[in-house]
């Protein structure tokens, strides 16, 4: 079986929660980029996009992409927008077995709405068109994966289940 996974999916699709119960299921260790970076650099994400720009993000956000994709047994989730840079995406798909959550827009709405660090989701204007229009931009970035699971309406173990058999039944 793979010996490294990657989770991407929009944000609130539930990369952190899956990845840390996959990571407990398979004894991997867990790195969420978000949170790598957020150590690395001292700041919240809301806080280096607003202080130092979301190009910045963007770059640290590929320099922990490749220096976690040299991770054996892990579980590497990743930021909702990482999968936007070609870079990141065949960096993913060449190093690790790639998993793409998805999850409805009003799912996702209920999901983030008590979570005020998502800069991306603070512009103004109503959280449900926002989520709407950036899936929307977003359409096809995630096609990469080996496996897409819809989370919606779902309990963290029935997913966590549903990815396990496809990890035990693919020949990678
Ligand atoms: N299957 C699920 N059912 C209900 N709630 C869930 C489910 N998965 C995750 N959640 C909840 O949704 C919220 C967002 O989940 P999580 O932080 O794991 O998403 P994420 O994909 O990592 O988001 P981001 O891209 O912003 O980091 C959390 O409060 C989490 O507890
Ligand atoms: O979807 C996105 O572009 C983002 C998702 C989050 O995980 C963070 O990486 C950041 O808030 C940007
Ligand atoms: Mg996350």
């Amino acid at each position: 079986m793979e010996r490294r996974l990657f989770l991407i999916g929009f944000m609130g699709t539930g990369k952190t929660t899956i990845g840390h119960a996959l990571a407990e299921e398979l004894q991997f260790a867990l790195y969420d980029s978000d949170r790598e970076i957020v150590s690395r650099e001292g700041m919240e994400i809301s806080e280096l996009f607003a202080e130092k720009g979301e190009a910045y993000f963007r770059r640290k956000e590929c320099e922990m992409l490749a220096e976690l994709s040299h991770c054996q047994d892990a579980v590497i989730t990743t930021g909702g927008g990482a999968v936007l840079s070609s870079a990141n995406r065949e960096l993913m798909s060449k190093s690790g077995y790639v998993i793409a959550l998805t999850a409805s827009v009003d799912e996702i709405a209920i999901r983030v709405e008590q979570d005020r660090n998502r800069p991306l989701l603070q512009s103004q204007g109503e959280l449900r068109t926002r989520i709407r229009e950036m899936i929307e931009q977003r359409k096809g970035y995630y096609d990469f994966a080996n496996l897409t699971v819809d989370t919606t309406g779902r309990s963290i173990e029935s997913i966590k289940t549903e990815i396990m058999q496809n990890l035990s039944s693919s020949s990678r």
